[in-house]
């Protein structure tokens, strides 16, 4: 018994060289819809996240929620498409997702944090003009509708609650130069967010444990250049392309380094953070001396 006492004391001993390190940081972290899980991962994670705010390390979520779009739409008799990772939005699909993202899963993730006695509040990127849009296209120069892409960001507001207890939760929607409400892929959001923010870190919670080799082999530790020849060999594709490449924008715009880790593994954030047990792929600008 006492063993197990001491073990846990070590733990938190070896904590505090990474709590040095990260004091006063801000991490910008992307939940997935596929990495959100059940109520007890949910309840996990949303400890983690108030355990981090705690530490003075200042977190900003945003969060995804595509199969949560994809239910309600069916249950609406909607079909959607996909061009490129993202789903092709008209008019009545932008209502749908407004009222998924910015409603029932912002809500959730505030309540659970909530619930563990941070103090959370949700926006999404249309409010104080956080993520204004241009029309996104496909890579083809499809026509999606109303897809945003991200063409200026101004986190003011988020800035506000880094000097305070609150802790942003933000769903991934834009605003128009002409009013419109735009649907923005939520990798897409965490990385304009990150680099507008000049985060020290952006975590891309997903559900593979990493950027996986031609063997299937997690790579721990990528560089840009690397992302860019295993994208053109074919090894990196579909869901995760648009993750890799919304690292290299956010390391291109000044985040200190991007981490594609496995939501679903419990505590991966704190691991991440604030052990040697870091999991998943690090993409830095540099090899690490
Ligand atoms: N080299 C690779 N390493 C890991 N995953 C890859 C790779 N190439 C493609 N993928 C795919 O990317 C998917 C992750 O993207 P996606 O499903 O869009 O995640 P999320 O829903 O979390 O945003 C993985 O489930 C995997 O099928
Ligand atoms: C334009 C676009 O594709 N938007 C996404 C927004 C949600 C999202 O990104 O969800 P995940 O992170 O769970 O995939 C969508 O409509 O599904």
């Amino acid at each position: 018994m006492h063993r197990d006492w001491i073990a846990t004391a070590r733990t938190l001993s070896e904590a505090l060289p990474y709590l040095q390190r990260y004091d006063g940081a801000t991490v910008v972290i992307k939940m997935g819809g596929h990495a959100m899980g059940d109520d007890e991962a949910m309840t996990r994670f949303a400890r983690d996240i108030v355990l981090m705010k705690q530490c003075n390390v200042h977190p900003v979520l945003v969060h995804g929620g595509g199969p949560m779009i994809n239910q309600m739409l069916d249950r609406l008799g909607v079909t959607s498409s996909f061009v490129g990772g993202k789903r092709v939005t008209d008019a009545a699909t932008v209502e749908v997702v407004e009222m998924v993202l910015s409603g029932t899963v912002n809500k959730r993730i505030v309540q659970a944090i909530n619930a563990q006695g941070g103090r959370a509040v949700g926006l999404s990127g249309k409010d104080a003009n956080l993520i204004v849009c241009d029309r996104a296209s496909g890579p083809r120069g499809e026509d999606l509708g109303f897809v945003g892409e991200p063409t200026q960001v101004n986190p003011a507001v988020l800035r506000t609650f880094l000097d305070s207890a609150f802790i942003p939760v933000v769903a991934p929607l834009g605003a128009g130069r002409n009013g419109e409400t735009f649907n923005i892929n939520g990798d897409n959001a965490a990385g304009a967010i990150a680099a507008a923010m000049k985060a020290d870190r952006l975590l891309l919670l997903t559900d593979v444990a990493g950027v996986k080799d031609g063997d299937g082999d997690v790579i721990t530790n990528l560089t840009s250049q690397q992302v860019r020849q295993l994208t053109e060999d074919g090894v990196i594709a579909g869901g995760m392309i648009p993750k890799t490449q919304t690292a290299l924008d956010a390391i291109d715009g000044g985040v200190r380094a991007v981490v594609i880790v496995d939501g679903r593994a419990p505590h991966a954030v704190l691991l991440e953070l604030f052990t040697e047990h870091g999991a998943g792929t690090l993409i830095r600008a540099q090899p690490r001396p």
